[in-house]
């Protein structure tokens, strides 16, 4: 019989824009107060890229005299217009959020294509990335390539460890959770076992994204943008990368941690929106001390039922999609479903009963 969905080999990858210009991508770049954010936009500014950047500092009004610096040296005034640094890259602040500067910019689309947005120390990098994200749905002109988070290697440890008062999330572990890219930056400043330390309290809390060590920010841009970390572009990668991911052991009670699992088959697309939904919204499942788990980056790859190319998904705290890759299942290939979830309260053994109680509906698991 012929299969209705056909899957040639060698599908194009499909393009989110249509128009005839292409989308701008945006990189978040966040990291908690000092971790050397400006640094580093400073230091892409700089280097050789071959592109037109456009940098958002966004609520720099307490920023650090490098900030101001940057800022093409504007007699330390705060300002929200574009100023065009002596590159061709831009550069604006914005006060409220990245909206209002997103507009302006859109009025010089064209002039580059590329944008860096540096949030505040404490800011929720997840509810900026939500922005862009639903954004980029109502068919705007960018697109959330990836959120990168600078974490201070002297500091970070203790910024990780900070007690909050019960129900406070503690904005240096979301940070890293939601990390693409993390960067730990100021090595100079520890010895080895420090970093040892370090970078396994961060490996803990994110199993997902990559792992940098830098001093001064400076890191081989090939890894900090044209990410992708949330189309389907690097759908091929993520499966692969998937695989690689642990479950973490914890280092603290309560803390941020990473929880994967596989399970074989395919599943009903329906059924798995409403384990999603409970998961994400209505926050169902708990840990064995009776916590909601919950999550705030969501990824994974699955194989649905009738269709023939994997599917990706996405999620940020509440907002999730799940989108075709143009990877097909080969044919002798096994049918995994494989899943990524950094939070919260997180129990990867009862998570996974769930998945399976949800999509065991009859009829439903092949
Ligand atoms: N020793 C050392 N200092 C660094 C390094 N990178 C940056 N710094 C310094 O750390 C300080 C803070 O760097 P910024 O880039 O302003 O940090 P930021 O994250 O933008 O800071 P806020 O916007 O204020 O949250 C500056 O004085 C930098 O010169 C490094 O690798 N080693
Ligand atoms: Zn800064």
């Amino acid at each position: 019989m012929e299969e209705e969905d056909e899957c040639p080999e060698l599908v194009p990858i499909k393009e989110k824009s249509t128009g005839p210009t292409a989308q701008i991508p945006v990189t978040i770049i966040t990291g908690y107060l000092g971790a050397g954010k400006t640094t580093l936009l400073n230091y892409i500014l700089t280097e050789q890229h071959n592109k037109r950047i456009a940098v958002i500092l966004n609520e720099f009004g307490e920023g650090s005299a490098l900030e101001k610096s940057l800022a093409v040296s504007q007699a330390g005034e705060l300002y929200e217009e574009w100023l065009e640094l002596r590159n061709g890259c831009l550069c604006c602040s914005v006060k409220d959020n990245g909206l209002k500067a997103i507009e302006n910019l859109m009025e010089k689309k064209g002039k580059f294509d590329y944008i860096l947005l540096e949030t505040t120390g404490l800011a929720d990098p997840g509810a900026v990335a939500s922005m862009f994200w639903v954004d980029a749905e109502l068919g705007s002109d960018v697109y959330l390539d990836g959120i990168v988070t600078v974490i201070d290697a002297k500091y970070g440890m203790q910024h990780l460890t900070e007690e909050k008062p019960e129900g406070l999330i503690n904005e240096a572990a979301r940070q890293i959770a939601l990390a693409d890219l993390a960067i730990i930056n100021k090595t100079d400043l520890v010895n080895e076992s420090e970093m040892v330390e370090l970078r396994g309290m961060v490996r803990s809390i994110n199993g997902l994204g990559k792992i940098l060590e830098t001093q001064k920010s400076r890191v081989d841009l090939s890894q900090v943008l044209d990410l992708h970390s949330f189309d389907t572009k690097d759908g091929i990668r993520l499966a692969e990368k998937l695989q690689l991911v642990k479950t973490s052991q914890p280092h603290l009670d309560k803390s941020m941690l990473t929880i994967t699992f596989e399970v074989p088959g395919s599943v009903s697309e329906d059924l798995l929106n409403i384990f999603i939904q409970n998961l994400l919204w209505e926050k169902t499942f708990k840990n064995k001390t009776g916590l909601a788990m919950i999550v705030i980056r969501l990824k994974g790859i699955f194989s649905i039922q009738q269709k023939q190319k994997k599917v990706m998904l996405q999620g940020v705290h509440e907002l999730y999609e799940l989108d075709e890759t143009s990877e097909c299942w080969a044919d002798h290939e096994p049918r995994i479903n494989r899943l990524v979830f950094i939070g919260r309260n997180l129990d990867g053994d009862i998570l996974k009963k769930e998945f399976i109680s949800a999509m065991s509906n009859k009829d439903c698991v092949e």
